[in-house]
């Protein structure tokens, strides 16, 4: 039983709060992806569950215990830095089985052998054992050091940007392959990263941490479709997404919002309007993904807003359209087959459905269209 709860942690490092007030609980088993900007706080989040940091305020549980005055050591936790930390003179076989042979946990040399082969298979790195880390290259030794931290079963793992230094296709296997170790061992695990995919493929729940603070935690459904303010909105999703500055007006019982300075309403949802009528600013941010804005060269119809092709950046299997409507840049997914120039004249139409309404003075989540739908979507599983 490894629940991890931390009570009012607050950790400062001069004048500098790492940590503010944090209070999270990351439950039994369950693999919780720590997500936000640099400086954010993550390591320091981390090395205090670890015993590597203490704080100056609040309490920090394992399994129900308080373990403030407890000893790294002693606390069963498992850590990889993204800075490896190996021991330069030992091999890489000698590195992966140290945690084995420390006094703690001392195992025999053929339960050591089997645990490290099994490790550095699912690692690719078998053919490496006898190398020394200054023999390696960043990306080896950081699954050396991956292979350290996975070699034993410990109550809680704690991974602090473990692929960062991998290539993309090693990246991707080795993501499946700690997701498929976390369900079939008992552990729970703490995994920073600051890539939204890897967060969103791996969590099942996600931490977002903004200037020593936790902004949101939720699952990466949530964090994408309901995200409390425009700093996680933008944080989730490539690209980023769009944020458009729009008035609300009333006019009968329902409630409006007009963008980019056009003649061209928006109509909420029937859910949406109570929301909106009790917001109390006229100013309304809509984020609207790329994917939710529909394209044409040719004028569809009225409703369609005119605007200019600004770039065109080919990401993967898609393009990325910045469309330029007055001051306002859009960004627009497009397949990849999409051929445009620079200049050229373009119409898009957003996809309501999907619309979220932030409060433009506070940047806070009010609620997003088809919101009753969208929760019983969920609860449905
Ligand atoms: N030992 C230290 N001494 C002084 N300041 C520190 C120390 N460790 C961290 N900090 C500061 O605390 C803040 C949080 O740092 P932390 O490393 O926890 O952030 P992070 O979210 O992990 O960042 P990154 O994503 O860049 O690794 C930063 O402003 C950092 O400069």
């Amino acid at each position: 039983m490894a629940q991890i709860e931390l009570e009012n942690i607050t950790k400062q490092f001069g004048d500098v709060k790492a940590l503010d007030n944090v209070s999270l609980t990351v439950r039994d088993n369950e693999f919780f992806v720590l997500f936000g900007p640099a400086g954010a706080g993550k390591t320091t989040l981390l090395k205090t569950i670890a015993g590597a940091e203490f704080p100056e305020k609040g309490l920090v549980k394992i399994g129900g215990n308080i373990v403030n005055h407890v000893e790294s050591k002693d606390r069963n936790v498992s850590m990889v830095f993204e800075n490896y930390a190996l021991y330069p003179n030992l091999s890489v076989y000698d590195n992966i089985a140290s945690p084995m042979r420390s006094k703690l946990y001392k195992k025999d040399e053929d339960y050591i052998k089997t645990a490290v082969d099994k490790v550095t298979k699912m690692m690719k790195i078998n053919h490496l054992l006898e190398r020394k880390p200054s023999q390696l290259s960043n990306g080896q030794r950081q699954r050396v050091a991956l292979g350290r931290c996975l070699v034993r079963t410990p109550n809680v793992f704690l991974m602090d940007e473990p692929l960062a230094h991998l290539d993309a296709k090693l990246r991707h296997f080795m993501r499946g392959e700690l997701k498929e170790m976390q369900t079939s061992i008992n552990s729970t695990t703490i995994y920073v990263t600051h890539d939204y995919m890897e967060a969103m493929s791996l969590a099942d729940r996600i931490g977002v941490l903004n200037h020593g603070e936790i902004v949101q935690t939720g699952t990466a459904q949530e964090m994408y479709y309901t995200p409390c303010n425009e700093f996680v909105a933008r944080l989730f999703g490539e690209p980023e997404i769009n944020i458009l500055e729009g008035k609300k007006y009333a006019r009968e019982d329902s409630v409006y919002v007009k963008v980019l300075e056009q003649d061209v309403l928006l109509y909420p949802s029937e859910d949406t309007i109570q929301a909106l009528k009790e917001t109390d600013t006229d100013d309304i941010h809509i984020g609207m993904r790329g994917n939710d804005i529909k394209f044409a060269f040719e004028k569809p119809g009225d409703e369609w807003l005119e605007g200019t092709i600004y770039a065109n950046e080919p990401i993967g299997n898609k393009v990325i359209m910045t469309v330029l409507i007055g001051d306002t840049k859009l960004a627009v997914t497009c397949p990849n087959d999409t051929v445009a120039e620079l200049d050229q004249k373009v119409y898009v139409k957003f996809n309501m459905m999907n619309a979220i309404y932030f409060n433009g003075e506070t940047q806070k989540f009010i609620i997003r269209n088809n919101m009753s739908r969208y929760m019983a979507e969920k609860r449905e599983g």
